[in-house]
């Protein structure tokens, strides 16, 4: 079972992957970008070099690639569980490149590997614009508020056209509880 973890950028991804990895044992963590280290590379570039979008997009599909050839592939028979996903690359870029150009080249890069199921911890505004105020801005944060709450929408079309079983979590809720409600969710999937 293949499960992604997406949200926009302080939603609280990492915080609950963090308590899912102390219980879940025998689940296979991944994250994009810059899992292996060949994505550690892209992700550098990414975030420090002035890049064109197309080449930016070029650099996720690369990374998401080697991800998956090196690392999904050969672990398919077992539970994995991703830090976004080409859930992200496609809401993320869907911003400037049309939306099947985008899944036909993310097949081609996984060849068509996708989660089976998605948990989207969804952010209000103003629990974004505190968190936001609360960090440095990368690259891609540097594009603002609005900018992320229409990624944010994005995520939740792009589960619905792929036709990719999801569900919604408050991100603005307590840790403890998000959590709870993630552990039901995958314990379905994940025995
Ligand atoms: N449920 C929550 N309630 C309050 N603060 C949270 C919650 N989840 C995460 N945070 C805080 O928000 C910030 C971003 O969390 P993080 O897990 O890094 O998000 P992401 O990995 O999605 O970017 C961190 O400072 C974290 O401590
Ligand atoms: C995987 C992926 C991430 N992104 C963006 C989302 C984030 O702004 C950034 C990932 O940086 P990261 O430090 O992993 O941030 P976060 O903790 O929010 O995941 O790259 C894309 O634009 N396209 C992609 O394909």
């Amino acid at each position: 079972m293949y499960i992604a973890i997406e949200g926009i950028d302080t939603a609280g991804k990492s915080t609950q992957i963090e308590l899912l990895q102390k219980e879940f044992k025998n689940v296979l963590f991944i994250k994009e970008p810059g899992f292996t280290e060949f994505g550690k590379k892209i992700r550098e570039i990414i975030f420090n070099d002035e890049i064109s979008k197309k080449t930016e997009l070029f650099l996720f599909l690369a990374d998401r690639s080697e991800t998956i050839e090196k690392v999904v592939k050969p672990n398919l028979d077992k539970n994995i569980i991703s830090d976004r996903s080409v859930i992200s690359g496609i809401a993320y870029a869907m911003e400037y490149f049309d939306f099947d150009l985008l899944v036909n080249l993310n097949k081609f890069a996984t060849d068509s590997i996708f989660p089976n199921f998605v948990i989207i911890l969804k952010l209000n505004k103003n629990t974004l614009e505190y968190r936001m105020s609360g960090k440095n801005h990368d690259n891609i944060e540097k594009r603002g508020l609005r900018y992320l709450l229409n990624i944010q929408d994005n995520i939740i079309t792009t589960c619905n056209r792929l036709e990719i079983p999801y569900i919604l979590i408050d991100a603005s809720k307590p840790i403890d509880e998000i959590y709870f409600r993630i552990k039901k969710a995958i314990s379905e999937y994940i025995k």
